[in-house]
């Protein structure tokens, strides 16, 4: 029987925390059930890069791939879950020890966003060598538990420009402090928004 889900998704509520500047999250009814005789009827406003979500390559690249025109099979299936608290980057020498060979996708636990009432100062972030090393061993989605795969301050983009050169999607934002490193299947899949830069999702885990 399969195991129960493991809800790794940041609730979307008035005070999730966004990107400076950025769209702030809000719900709010279109239409009462009073003022329309039968529903509720709600209404969201966001940036799509609040809380869980993934990158499509188009938020980075003019002409990269949208939401609409992602391969839905990255965001479902084995993953592996690495912890790698403590580190200010990831290089491939801190995965070296790890058994990636054949895993597809990689959750990186690096705990560098405990507040998550606040968008953080400082998070780590993934060396841009990491890439290659990722696409070696065949992984094609990684998952990290902060705002971005760059340094915050970052406009070059290095990790985000090669994880796309080396076909690794990307899923940021997840919450793996109650998750132990191992296997588990993920579900992490994006809305079907036309023309998109970037989809919340709902991100769960399942023990395998
Ligand atoms: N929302 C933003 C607004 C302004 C500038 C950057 C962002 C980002 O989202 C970048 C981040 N590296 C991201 O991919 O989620
Ligand atoms: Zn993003
Ligand atoms: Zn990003």
């Amino acid at each position: 029987m399969a195991g129960k889900l493991i809800d790794i998704s940041m609730p979307l509520t008035s005070s999730v925390p966004t990107w400076p500047g950025d769209t702030p999250y809000s719900f709010d009814l279109a239409w009462t059930k009073a003022e329309s005789g039968s529903v509720n009827v709600g209404k969201v406003e966001m940036s799509t890069h609040t809380g869980t979500h993934i990158d499509a390559p188009y938020h980075f690249d003019s002409e990269g791939k949208r939401v609409l025109e992602l391969d839905l099979e990255l965001y479902a299936g084995r993953a592996i879950v690495v912890d790698v608290t403590g580190k200010e980057v990831i290089a491939p020498e801190d995965l070296a020890d790890q058994p990636l060979d054949g895993a597809e996708r990689v959750l990186l636990k690096t705990g560098s966003w405990q507040d998550r009432t606040v968008f953080p100062e400082k998070i780590t972030y993934l060396d841009e060598e990491l890439a290659a090393f990722l696409s070696e061993k065949g992984v094609r989605l990684i998952g990290v538990d902060v705002p971005s795969v760059d340094v915050l301050d970052s406009k070059a983009l290095p990790a985000h420009h090669a994880l796309l050169q080396n076909g690794i999607n990307i899923l940021e934002g997840i919450v793996l402090d109650d998750v132990e490193p191992g296997e588990y299947e993920l579900i992490a899949l994006p809305l079907p928004l036309k023309d998109a830069d970037g989809s919340p999702v709902r991100a769960v885990l399942r023990e395998i």
